[in-house]
């Protein structure tokens, strides 16, 4: 399934399949699974289940149990995502913003808890190959659009990601080469 929406985003850039597969080494690429539970809490104003942040990877795509809690920053505000039933939410990570050169954005994100009831989810990451060096696509750079990020191997990306606490956007920070 992530492979497939890959293909329609790489459509969209006018990038080809077979390259972005070859450069990001996908046929051998990282995947994770992880599972979240946030269990009610009495005074959920004073938690956050997850603080803001935006997933490391390509795409993630999220399961959850039904029960509201995430939200997403959209124009400066935070919108709470209602769980569709039997659907999965797609999530575009940090390394869609890189390979794009901007042009995709990664979603900041976060998750509240609530008094009521137990929320889960399950998180399926897709991901560059770990030694894939992940930099815009040459083909996205022109004068009008200069290179905004300096290539990084994703296995240091990641590395980096896990020894930090989840802040915002701060892994893209750490190799944007232009402010926004
Ligand atoms: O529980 C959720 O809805 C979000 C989980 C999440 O953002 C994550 O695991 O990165
Ligand atoms: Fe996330």
């Amino acid at each position: 399934m992530g492979m497939e929406l890959l293909k329609g985003i790489w459509e969209s850039l006018g990038l080809e399949e077979n390259d972005m597969t070859k450069a990001l080494d996908l046929h051998s690429c990282f995947q994770l699974l992880a599972g979240n539970i946030y269990p009610p809490c009495p005074q959920p104003e004073l938690a956050t289940g997850l603080p803001a942040h935006s997933d490391f990877g390509l795409l993630t795509i999220l399961l959850q149990n039904g029960v509201n809690g995430l939200q997403v920053k959209h124009r400066g505000n935070w919108v709470r995502v209602e769980p569709l039933p039997n659907s999965f939410l797609v999530n575009t990570g940090d390394h869609i913003e890189i390979v794009s050169n901007g042009r995709y954005k990664s979603v900041l994100h976060r998750a509240e808890v609530n008094s009521q009831s137990t929320r889960m989810s399950i998180v399926s990451a897709v991901a560059p190959s770990l030694d894939a060096i992940v930099d815009p696509a040459s083909q996205l750079v022109s004068d009008e659009h200069p290179v905004m990020f300096r290539g990084m191997r994703f296995g240091e990306f990641l590395e980096r990601h896990q020894a930090n606490r989840l802040r915002e956007k701060s892994m893209l920070d750490l190799i944007r080469l232009h402010a926004e």
